[in-house]
C-alpha cells in the first residue's frame, strides 16, 4: 500500500491541483491522515463554509453493477427495454445501436475481450455475466499509474467478491495476470463504489463508479457533505454545513432518510463495518422517530424504540406505556412490512396515494421512514404530472 504521502500526490494529480497551471475552481482545504475510525479519511486544514466545493471527482472506472439482479441493458449507453438489443459478434456485450457498437467505449471494451481466447460460441456466452464484470474488466484499461492508484483504496477481499470475474472463465481463456487485476479491481469497487444516479424518467441499468478521493471519506450518519453528478460524470462534493479546522470530513453510505436499524445492517451487509455514530446511539435519532413503530399496547398512542440501538438484538420499549418488546418480534414487523412495500407498484399513484392515505398509518406513525419514503415520491411524481391534484388534506 502507498504511503500517504504517495497517495496524497496522486490524488493531487488526479484532481489536477498540481503545478502552476491550476485549473481547479477551488483550493483543497482539506488533507489526508490517519483516521480514529480506523484507515485513512480526509479533515479539514482550514475552517470550510457551508455550501463550499471540497473537490470535484471523476472515476476512474464506471460501469454496469455487478449485483445478480441487474437488469438487461446497453453496456455503452446503459439503455434498458429495447427489443433492439443485439451481442457483438467479437466479444459477445450487449448493444443496442450500431452508433454504440462504433463508440469509442466500446473499441476500448471489445478490445480487451475479443483478445481472449473463447471457449465457447458468441452467442453461447452468458451477456448479463458480462455486463456484471464490465467495471472490474475496464480496470485492464488502465494506465500502470491509475492501476497503483486503485490498488491502494481499501479492497474487501471475501470469497463473495469477484465471483462475476472468475465465472467469465467458463467462456475465455483469460491470462492470469488479468483475472488476478478484475478480481482485486471488484474487491476495490465493493469498499469504494459509488452509484451513480439516473437522471429522473430515465430508464437506465444501474451504474457505479470508483471515484478515487471521494473514496477515501469515511461514512457518518449525519455527514457534513453532500454530492451530485455532472453530464460528464464528475462527482461535485461540498461542504453541507460549515467544517471547523482539523474535524474529519464525512459522507453518508445510505439513505439518509433511512432509520437506525436500516442503516446499520445496510452498512454492517456492504461496507461491513457497524456504525457507532451519535445519531445511531440515539434511539430517537435526533427527535426524527424515523424507526419508530406503533406502541402494541392497544390504545397508547406511543412509539417503541429500540432500547440500546447499537445492539442488534436490543429489545424495543414504549416511551408513553413502558411496554417492551422482544427483537424478534420487532424483525417480524418489520419484514411484514417489507414485503408489503416490495408488493406496491410505484409507478401507480394512485395505488401509493391510496395506500399512504387509508392503510399505512393505521400500523406505523407518520414519523416511520416508510411514510417519509412514500411522501417523498409522492411529492417527486406530483410534481412531475401536469394537472394532478392531492386528494389529501
Ligand atoms: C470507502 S472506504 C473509506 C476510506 C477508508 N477508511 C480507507 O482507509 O481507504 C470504506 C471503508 O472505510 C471504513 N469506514 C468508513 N466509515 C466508517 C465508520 N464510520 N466506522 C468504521 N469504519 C468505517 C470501513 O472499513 C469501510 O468499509
Amino acid at each position: 500500500m502507498l504511503s500517504i504521502e504517495q497517495l496524497s500526490q496522486m490524488v493531487h494529480a488526479h484532481l489536477g491541483l498540481n503545478g502552476n497551471a491550476n485549473e481547479a475552481q477551488y483550493t483543497a482545504k482539506w488533507i489526508i491522515k490517519e483516521s480514529p475510525l480506523g484507515g485513512r479519511g480526509l479533515f479539514a486544514t482550514e475552517d470550510i463554509a457551508s455550501g463550499e466545493v471540497l473537490f470535484v471527482d471523476h472515476p476512474l472506472i464506471s460501469g454496469p453493477r455487478s449485483g445478480v439482479l441487474i437488469r438487461r441493458g446497453c453496456t455503452v449507453c446503459c439503455k434498458l427495454n429495447t427489443n433492439k438489443f443485439f451481442k457483438c459478434h467479437k466479444c459477445s456485450l450487449l448493444l443496442c445501436s450500431e452508433s454504440c457498437q462504433d463508440s469509442s467505449i466500446h473499441d476500448d471494451d471489445c478490445g480487451i475481450i475479443s483478445s481472449w481466447h473463447n471457449k465457447v460460441s458468441f452467442e453461447e456466452v452468458d451477456a448479463t455475466l458480462l455486463s456484471r464484470a464490465l467495471t472490474a474488466i475496464r480496470a485492464l484499461l488502465l494506465n500502470e499509474e491509475q492501476k497503483q492508484f486503485m490498488t491502494s483504496l481499501q479492497a474487501h477481499v471475501l470469497p463473495q467478491h469477484g465471483t462475476e470475474v472468475r465465472e467469465l472463465q467458463q467462456y475465455f481463456e483469460i491470462p492470469e495476470r488479468d483475472i488476478q487485476l478484475m478480481i482485486l479491481a471488484s474487491c476495490v469497487l465493493d469498499a469504494n463504489a459509488f452509484q451513480i444516479a439516473t437522471s429522473y424518467g430515465k430508464e437506465e441499468m444501474g451504474k457505479r463508479g470508483l471515484y478515487p478521493v471521494s473514496s477515501l471519506l469515511n461514512h457518518n450518519c449525519v455527514p457534513n457533505t453532500r454530492y451530485n453528478y455532472n453530464s460528464d460524470l464528475q462527482m461535485i462534493v461540498k461542504a453541507v454545513k460549515p467544517i471547523q479546522a482539523g474535524c474529519e470530513i464525512f459522507t453518508c453510505y445510505t439513505g439518509l432518510l433511512w432509520g437506525t436499524p436500516a442503516r446499520r445492517i445496510h452498512l454492517y451487509k456492504t461496507k461491513h463495518f457497524l456504525c457507532k455514530c451519535d445519531r445511531c446511539a440515539d434511539p430517537t435519532e435526533r427527535g426524527t422517530f424515523l424507526a419508530a413503530l406503533k406502541c402494541f399496547s392497544g390504545e397508547c398512542p406511543g412509539s417503541l424504540l429500540p432500547i440500546e440501538p447499537l445492539k442488534s438484538s436490543s429489545s424495543w420499549r414504549c416511551f408513553e406505556c413502558g411496554l417492551r418488546v422482544p427483537c424478534d418480534n420487532i424483525c417480524t414487523l418489520q419484514s411484514a412490512l417489507g414485503s408489503l412495500i416490495g408488493s406496491l407498484d410505484f409507478g401507480n399513484l394512485v395505488e401509493l396515494e391510496n395506500f399512504y392515505l387509508c392503510r399505512v398509518t393505521k400500523y406505523i406513525p407518520k414519523t416511520n421512514q416508510i411514510v417519509v419514503d412514500l411522501q417523498c415520491r409522492l411529492i417527486w411524481e406530483l410534481g412531475e404530472r401536469e394537472n394532478h391534484r392531492w386528494h389529501g388534506k
